[in-house]
């Protein structure tokens, strides 16, 4: 029997790490990818049935979704889906899905990933072995201390409001304010999804806020911190430092005034980028994707 077909995107493309998983996608559909499907969308069309994206890199809209009379699923890979227009894409009796917990651990480990690395000068220590240019160490290679630190998390509101027991078995406390969260942190780590809500939620008026020896750290969305007050916040050295894996855009132009800052680590959105958290993910993926094929449940389905 013909394998249904799915439009992917970032598979094989720049960036398409991906690709190594295709095997997995490739057992049940056919891939068609954008780039192919652009120059003869009048053969594909048609055939289309599921789109399989990552992060933004295909705009699902109107344009696309009219184009697509057979489409069923656009199955997103991550747990962010700020990039989709839910209402838009329902609104043509296309379901929608992601991949919720399966990003937890690897995005759990860069937060804390950056963290060590910018309190103990990781990178620099790095660029120090690799490329000094004499063997002193600068004043600027003391780091802070993560031991006895308090660790702020912003978004972890969620698992705070279970019972009490479970905040004492993590050494956590939940924070009835963010003042009082900002005030308190040697490291601050915004995990929030992004949302009206959340849109830079972290600006000038939290920056005063934060301890002068403080960290930020966002494992989040770019957009839910104001980056023009980061840079005026590091610039007057309102916080220590600054280590990011989300900005906008992404990746940073190579000539934005962060990348100058020192005690400025900025990653290109690799929380999830590990072999073994990938591939669950991709199969991930293709489950909601038979599912909503079959038309049942769609285990991960995301409504507006
Ligand atoms: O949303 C997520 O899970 C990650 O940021 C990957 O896009």
């Amino acid at each position: 029997m013909e394998k249904p077909c799915i439009l992917a995107t970032t598979l094989g493309a720049p960036g398409g790490i991906y690709k190594c998983f295709e095997p997995c996608i490739e057992k049940h559909f056919t891939i068609i990818p954008y780039e192919r499907f652009v120059q003869r969308k009048e053969d594909f069309a048609a055939k289309i049935q599921a789109l399989f994206v990552w992060g933004g890199a295909l705009k699902v809209d109107q344009s696309l979704l009219q184009s697509l009379p057979n489409l069923k699923a656009v199955v997103n890979g991550g747990v962010g889906v700020d990039h989709l227009d839910i209402p838009l894409i329902n609104g043509f009796g296309v379901k929608v899905s992601n991949t919720p917990h399966v990003v937890d651990n690897a995005t759990a480990d860069i937060g804390m990933s950056l963290m060590l690395a910018s309190a103990r000068k990781i990178v620099e220590g790095h660029n120090f072995s690799k490329f000094r240019e004499s063997d002193d160490f600068p004043e600027s290679s003391l780091g802070t201390d993560v031991s006895g630190a308090t660790l702020g998390i912003i978004g972890m509101v969620f698992y705070m409001l279970r019972p009490e027991s479970e905040e004492r078995a993590v050494g956590a406390t939940y924070c009835a304010s963010m003042k009082e969260l900002l005030q308190r942190s040697d490291f601050v780590m915004v995990v929030v999804n992004l949302s009206p809500q959340t849109h830079k939620l972290i600006g000038a008026k939290e920056f005063a806020m934060m301890k002068p020896n403080s960290t930020l750290i966002n494992i989040s969305r770019g957009l839910v911190v104001d980056q023009d007050a980061l840079v005026e916040a590091l610039q007057k050295k309102m916080i220590r430092a600054a280590a990011l894996d989300v900005t906008y855009p992404e990746p940073l132009p190579r000539d934005h005034p962060l990348l100058a800052i020192p005690n400025v680590i900025v990653l290109p959105h690799v929380g999830t980028h590990t072999m073994e958290t990938s591939q669950i993910m991709v199969e991930r993926m293709v489950t909601n994707a038979l599912a909503a094929l079959a038309g049942g449940q769609i285990p991960d389905e995301v409504k507006a």
